[in-house]
């Protein structure tokens, strides 16, 4: 069944019903990672319980269904983001070993002297240092696709740049700083039309938006499952199947092998071919739990309530002097980004925490676009389903009585 009541889904989440500094929790750090219902954990906690066994080519019941389950969790995740096939859904610790992945693999057989990896300025450090890693040691160059005062990818400026030496383009399809929703899929066709392929770093956008890879015709699309209700250590990149066939091993071990010796080795078939060693079996069984938990939402509703909560902060931001939002994006999903006259930003997180409000402070590892700002970092509030508009009331509450002890 699908539906939604943010108070009454926030029973779901254990956490949520706590004090911090003797005030009821008010958790706004969603883009950061998002809180766990019960079934996620239970899932987790059962499978330690009952069914715990390493997987693939055991001899007895435990690793049966351990395998299974590990097995399942990874068609539910190839289901959830409509891939073709299964075995395109490659397991890693998250989106940032994900697009290392792509950069170790994919970049160093396919990136030379003279070629161009494009990068928007609103990357996170996660999808702009492992392209100038594999770059510095390719040959290849690192060029920033522009964003504008309003926090968009500039897409003049990319068409601008784009041309047959761009062999890769990396961006996110939702901004973990500001919130911005990115044109992806004309940003996809432009690259492809010169014959780049595509890294979507979807880390924000799988809360938010339905995943259709098919839809996209990205080439490669990373997520976490920390940001999707699930645990962390568990992510996913999933790839094009030709790309994925045609590149080398990123980490050697058990399970990525077929035959060793010491006259030569070969390699497993996907997905096994990228995942050496003992996976997160727990992680990959609690996130196909947090996506069964998702699916049970309206996500339609919970995208109106989002941008509900988001209008209600634009709204009561409009009545605080010296409270700038950074970017105003033409689509955002419900991430704030702001500074306050007078209050810097770490002092006045630690003021919200005293009241029992969690937000982000500092750079969200993206650097590059607090320079392009003029900043150093911002204060960023980020919504999630169980969210109210009574935590945005007690946000701007927590800034009104931190500007006063700031007069
Ligand atoms: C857009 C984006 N890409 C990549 C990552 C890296 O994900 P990880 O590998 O699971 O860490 C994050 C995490 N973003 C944040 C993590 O903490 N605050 C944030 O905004 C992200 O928001």
């Amino acid at each position: 069944s699908v539906r939604f009541d943010p108070a009454g889904l926030r029973a779901d989440f254990p956490i949520l019903d706590q004090q911090v500094n003797g005030r009821d929790l008010v958790y706004l750090d969603n883009a950061a990672t998002t809180q766990k219902p019960e079934s996620v954990i239970a899932a987790i906690d059962g499978y330690y319980r009952a069914d715990n066994s390493n997987v693939h080519r055991g001899a007895h019941a435990l690793a049966d269904r351990a395998t299974v389950a590990f097995e399942a969790a990874r068609e539910r995740v190839s289901g959830f983001i409509n891939s073709p096939l299964a075995k395109q859904v490659i397991w890693t610790r998250g989106t940032t070993e994900s697009i290392n992945l792509v950069a170790q693999s994919w970049g160093r057989q396919n990136l030379g002297p003279g070629d161009k990896v494009l990068v928007s300025v609103l990357e996170h450090h996660a999808n702009i240092v492992p392209w100038q890693l594999i770059c510095a040691e390719t040959g290849a160059e690192v060029v920033p696709i522009p964003v504008t005062d309003a926090g968009d990818i500039d897409l003049e400026a990319f068409h601008q740049l784009l041309d047959d030496r761009v062999k890769l383009v990396a961006v996110n399809q939702v901004s973990n700083a500001l919130g911005t929703v990115n044109p992806v899929r004309r940003i996809i066709d432009s690259a492809h039309a010169v014959g780049a392929r595509v890294m979507l770093d979807g880390a924000q956008a799988v809360t938010h938006f339905a995943i259709d890879v098919q839809a996209l015709d990205c080439d490669f699309y990373a997520f976490s499952g920390h940001k999707l209700f699930g645990p962390t250590g568990i992510g996913v990149l999933w790839g094009k199947e030709e790309l994925l066939d045609a590149m080398p091993p990123f980490m050697g071990g058990g399970e990525m092998i077929d035959v060793v010796s010491f006259s030569g080795t070969t390699f497993n078939t996907l997905p096994f071919k990228f995942e050496a060693g003992t996976p997160n079996i727990a992680g990959a069984i609690g996130l196909a739990a947090a996506i069964e938990y998702f699916a049970s939402i309206d996500l339609e509703a919970a995208s109106v309530h989002e941008q509900m909560l988001l209008q209600h902060t634009l709204d009561l931001a409009g009545g605080i002097d010296g409270l700038r939002r950074i970017g105003q994006p033409r689509e955002s999903v419900g991430i704030f980004s702001f500074v306050l006259d007078g209050v810097p930003a770490s002092d006045l997180g630690m003021l919200l925490d005293q009241q029992g409000i969690a937000v982000r402070t500092g750079h969200h590892c993206t650097q590059p676009l607090m320079a392009r700002f003029g900043l150093s970092g911002t204060v960023r509030a980020s919504y999630s389903i169980y969210n109210t508009t009574e935590d945005v009331d007690r946000l701007f509450e927590g800034i009104k009585k931190a500007q006063r002890l700031f007069a």
